[in-house]
């Protein structure tokens, strides 16, 4: 097919590291400033992180300790300004732009706070957007259990604008599904949701790792949606400065208090 044809093009560049098949991502020593001279910002400071396989981890920290930076450089939405960001295999430095974008495009899932759905669409078009460009069919039986999991089955036919926030939040975390990425990066996927469809999303992703094996990674403010994770990572001023495997909301808000504290 030609979409397998394309993925494998973008695993297979010359300048590929070793790396272990068991991690989905991994930072190196990324660092990444914004600005120059006297108002440059160190975003992150030599940020060294394995995300492994089939887990769920969830980035937490106080306002402004580089948690989005980091996605984004994992993601590959930014470059890092040092360092090394690997997908899988993938060195994402050595990829020009293009084979960046067939890498997204094929190889990740993102969910933002801001659900970015077209507004002229329906819900299940917008699930099926990235398939449809990317030249992908879906698959039927894929997308059945994902619809059916996030209770959108009824809602397949409306447009955004008629659906409750949850409801898109919802379908775009379909549409993050659909394509099974290998890795699902979620940026507050929660943040503007009311408990019910925060459950809904965070039990989806939880069930994305635990039933099919993919790879989570989120950032969040909320104890009680990286209670959902099996590891948080903690970020302070651009470094990783603690872990919690299993973590409980009460144990991740103790950690933050101390984070907030020092
Ligand atoms: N485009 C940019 N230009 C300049 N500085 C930036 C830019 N993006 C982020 N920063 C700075 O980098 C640092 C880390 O920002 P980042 O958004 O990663 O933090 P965060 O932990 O996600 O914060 P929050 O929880 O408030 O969303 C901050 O000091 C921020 O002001």
């Amino acid at each position: 097919m030609p979409s397998n044809a394309r993925s494998t093009d973008v695993r297979s560049t010359d300048t590929e590291p070793e790396s272990s098949p068991a991690i989905a991502a991994r930072a190196i020593d990324v660092v990444k400033t914004y600005g120059s001279g006297d108002t440059q910002v160190r975003a992150l400071d030599g940020v060294s992180a394995d995300f492994v396989r089939g887990e769920f981890t969830a980035i937490m920290g106080p306002s402004g300790s580089g948690k989005s930076t980091l996605m984004h450089c994992l993601a590959g939405l930014d470059n890092a300004t040092s360092g090394s960001v690997l997908i899988g295999d993938t060195e994402l430095m050595s990829l020009s732009d293009k084979q960046m974008t067939m890498l997204r495009r094929d190889r990740i899932g993102f969910v933002f706070q801001a659900f970015n759905l077209v507004p002229t669409l329906t819900a299940l078009e917008n699930i099926t957007l990235p398939l449809d460009i990317a030249g992908r069919k879906p698959d039927k039986e894929w997308l059945d259990t994902v619809i059916g999991r996030l209770g959108l089955l009824d809602r397949l036919s409306h447009r955004p604008g008629e659906l409750s926030g949850g409801q898109q939040q919802r379908v775009a975390c379909a549409r993050a599904l659909a394509a099974r990425p290998e890795i699902i990066f979620g940026d507050e996927p929660t943040g503007n949701l009311d408990s019910r469809s925060s459950g809904e999303v965070l039990s989806i992703l939880r069930a994305s790792v635990d039933e099919f094996g993919q790879t989570v990674v989120i950032v969040t403010h909320d104890p009680r949606a990286a209670a959902h994770a099996d590891r948080v990572v903690f970020l302070a001023d651009g470094h990783i400065v603690d872990e919690l495997r299993d973590p409980t909301a009460e144990s991740v808000l103790d950690r933050m208090k101390s984070l907030e504290t020092v």
